[in-house]
């Protein structure tokens, strides 16, 4: 047997989409799914707490002036606007979860993704969700509800500048059939998983061993 996947590198699994799309309901999917042992980077945001959501959880919702703390102090991996608000990722537990070789998923977009990409390199593997129709988007936004009317159509204008990203990413899933979606994420995490130069220390030590035999 090979050794636990403890001694592999860490991978970032980044899922971005326009709003709406999907991304907050796989990212659900996936860290309900035990096995996959994902941990969740908690964002801070400017934004207001939705009703379905719970500080510390689905965020950290902070006051702008402690963005502002933040990110002169250097605490954020990433940062960006969008949709008039602020979010970004808190470098510390991003660095944690890495150092014990277990990964970590990011629910960023583009514009995050970009600066994540460059800090890590082939550590960072980046899923694009794209909607199967604008209808759809609209009727999404609409379902959910939990946005105001000025919210909703700020978020269905900035769709056609985030949709028009999708070349930035690694994988692109479009996400009609929910379950497909899920098990296509499934399918690149476990193959990213697998990819050789994450793993070399582990093969090193278990080539070594087979050898010795
Ligand atoms: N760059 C960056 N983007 C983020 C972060 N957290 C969330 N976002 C993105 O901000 C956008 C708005 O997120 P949110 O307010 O939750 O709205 P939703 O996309 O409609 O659910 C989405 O594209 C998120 O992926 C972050 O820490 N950094
Ligand atoms: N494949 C799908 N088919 C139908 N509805 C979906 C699908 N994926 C997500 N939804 C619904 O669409 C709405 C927006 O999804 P959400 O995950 O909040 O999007 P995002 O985080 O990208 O803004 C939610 O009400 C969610 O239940």
């Amino acid at each position: 047997m090979l050794p636990t996947p403890s001694s592999r590198r860490g991978i970032v699994l980044i899922l971005s989409s326009p709003s709406g799309a999907g991304k907050t309901t796989l990212t659900r999917m996936l860290l309900q799914d035990r096995d996959l042992d994902l941990t969740l980077s908690i964002s801070v945001t400017t934004r207001t707490r939705r009703s379905s959501e719970v500080d510390g959880i689905h965020y950290s919702f902070i006051p702008e002036r402690r963005f502002a703390a933040m990110r002169d102090a250097g605490e954020l991996l990433e940062w960006a606007e969008v949709h008039g608000n602020f979010y970004g990722t808190p470098r510390g537990p991003v660095e944690d979860i890495l150092a014990q070789g277990r990964d970590c998923l990011f629910d960023i977009d583009y514009q995050g993704t970009r600066q994540v990409r460059e800090k890590m390199g082939a550590d960072a593997v980046t899923v694009f969700i794209l909607p199967p129709s604008m209808d759809e988007l609209r009727a999404r936004l609409e379902r959910r509800a939990e946005d105001t009317r000025d919210a909703m159509a700020r978020r269905l204008e900035n769709a056609r500048n985030e949709i028009a990203r999708w070349k930035d990413y690694d994988y692109v899933i479009v996400n009609d059939d929910l379950q497909r979606a899920f098990d296509d994420l499934i399918a690149i995490l476990r193959a990213e998983r697998q990819r050789r130069p994450r793993r070399d220390k582990e093969i090193e030590q278990f080539v070594a061993k087979l050898l010795s035999e």
